[in-house]
């Protein structure tokens, strides 16, 4: 996809949102499996939303620290192109789930500060992707550990180099995403709380709103 920013929508739950996803030209769409979070869908429901995305959009399959059992089980109904691992996992993990279910992985880097980015050159060879996203909030003990709608310096991103593609996110929003993507040199972003109307429930005019800005920017 060179030249052309790839963009991701998170945090689908609704044919509707799929839908615009889809028509908005999305070049993933990704399904929270995570009780926790406003956005989580269970396998069974992500298998029915799949059935409307054409081949050309990737299924994002997100999972925080999950067991063997739940991979397995998501692998096996909902046939995502990715994982995305979004807790803890180890670079070892990594290398297990990847190998273990033959399905390509995007690890998540939290960042805070210019350690963060360091840390993350760990999973390089182990993971296909890499995303970087903002750190959640420690003064908030039941943060999530994505879709906080906070953002981080994108400055600190800029003029790295990865030996893997890799997505920027973290409080993206329609009206800062080409800033973003100017700064950080980003080649795809990943969106949720920022074409939210509230926690999980999508926009579709804000979802449009998004991939036209980040395709442009
Ligand atoms: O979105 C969630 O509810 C979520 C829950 C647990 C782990 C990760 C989660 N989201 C991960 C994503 O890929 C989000 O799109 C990413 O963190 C950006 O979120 P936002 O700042 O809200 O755009």
């Amino acid at each position: 996809m060179a030249g052309a920013t790839e963009v991701k929508i998170c945090g689908l739950s609704t044919p509707e949102a799929v839908a615009a996803a889809i028509e908005g030209g999305a070049d993933y769409i990704g399904f929270v499996f995570y009780p926790r979070s406003p956005r989580h869908v269970t396998p069974q429901q992500a298998a029915l939303l799949a059935k409307a995305v054409p081949a050309s959009v990737k299924i994002v399959a997100l999972t925080v620290d999950a067991t063997d059992d739940l991979l397995g089980e998501i692998v096996e109904e909902v046939h995502p192109a990715l994982l995305q691992l979004h807790g803890v996992e180890t670079p070892a993990r990594v290398t297990e789930i990847r190998q273990r279910y033959g399905v390509p992985v995007m690890k998540v880097l939290p960042v805070a500060g210019p350690a963060d980015i360091a840390a993350a050159h760990a999973y390089e060879d182990g993971a296909d992707r890499l995303m970087f996203d903002a750190k959640p909030p420690k003064e908030k003990k039941d943060a999530l550990p994505g879709g906080n709608a906070l953002s981080f310096d994108w400055q600190l991103l800029a003029g790295t180099e990865w030996k893997k593609p890799w997505l920027l996110a973290g409080g993206l929003r329609p009206e800062n995403v080409a800033e973003a993507i100017r700064i950080s040199g980003a080649p795809g972003v990943d969106v949720s709380s920022g074409v939210e109307e509230a926690p999980g429930r999508k926009s579709t005019a804000l979802i449009k709103a998004f991939l036209k800005a980040a395709k442009a920017g």
